[in-house]
């Protein structure tokens, strides 16, 4: 099969279940999903239904109980550079500096010092930090600090990038420049995202695709194609269309009724 019919990722039948003293807890039943390569996927959907654990088992931090799980058709064995988590908080060491953070996968797996600049220098500029390399974590804004993160996985040879609510404790208009900041390296670079969230507006505005998961036991239910173009304007009629839809669809899942 050529490479590009073969999806980056994806989970046939996929069951996951937690033991929590002795007590099985069934978080993932029956997921299937297939994630081509460039595309930005959000999975939304009640706490507890199973987001984190997909997503974590991505990236390979959790082994299925059942089902398979694969990267380029091979299953996944464990975490690998290929798939880089981006963490809430950016996961940086606040002790190195933008071009440090950036070369710390390179120079981990032994890279020589020119291969490091170099690497580092490549992302750097991917990410339009060029007047920045030399600046420590704490000097930066939180776009920036984002910016480094993925230029740190990137460099890492990620391809693709998961993130787990990575804006989910941040003030709007934070939030609303790090999704166009997200949406436009995402859009430059040809990344894989997937991408964990609570938020209606913020999935619509950022994905491909909506994967909608519901709890009780933790499945995956419906996914939508949001097939409106970039940049989306969120005061849009069709974007108000999309946002009446999947809220109508996420309050199904506990009897309230959409507003
Ligand atoms: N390590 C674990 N051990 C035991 N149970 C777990 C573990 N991780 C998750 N669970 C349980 O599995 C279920 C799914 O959890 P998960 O974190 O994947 O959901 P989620 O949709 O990401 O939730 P939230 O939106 O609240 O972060 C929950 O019932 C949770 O309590």
């Amino acid at each position: 099969m050529a490479e590009a019919t073969i999806p980056i990722l994806e989970m046939k039948n996929v069951g996951k279940t937690y033991s929590q003293n002795g007590r099985p807890i069934e978080a993932l039943r029956g997921a299937n999903l297939r994630v081509k390569k460039g595309e930005f996927i959000c999975l939304i959907g009640a706490s507890g239904c199973g987001k984190s654990t997909l997503l974590r088992m991505a990236a390979g931090f959790e082994t299925a109980t059942h089902g398979d799980n694969l990267m380029w058709g091979v299953p996944i064995s464990g975490p690998g550079p290929s798939r880089g988590m981006v963490f809430q908080d950016y996961g940086l060491f606040p002790w190195l500096n933008v071009r440090d953070n950036i070369g710390f996968g390179p120079k981990s797996r032994g890279r020589t010092k020119a291969e490091i600049r170099e690497t580092s220098d490549h992302f750097i500029n991917l990410v339009g930090l060029q007047n920045f390399a030399d600046v420590y974590p704490h000097q930066l804004s939180g776009g920036m600090k984002q910016r480094v993160a993925i230029a740190r996985v990137l460099a890492n040879d990620a391809e693709i990038v998961l993130m787990d609510e990575p804006f989910g404790a941040l003030d709007a208009m934070t939030r609303e420049r790090l999704q166009d900041e997200l949406v436009e390296i995402w859009s430059r670079t040809g990344l894989t995202v997937l991408f964990v969230t609570h938020a209606i507006e913020e999935a619509i505005f950022l994905a491909d695709r909506v994967v909608v998961m519901s709890p009780g036991p933790g499945r995956i239910d419906t996914e939508y194609s949001i097939d409106l173009p970039r940049p989306r304007d969120i005061a849009s009629a069709e974007f108000n269309e999309w946002r009446r839809l999947l809220s109508s669809q996420l309050h199904s899942h506990h009897g309230r009724k959409a507003g």
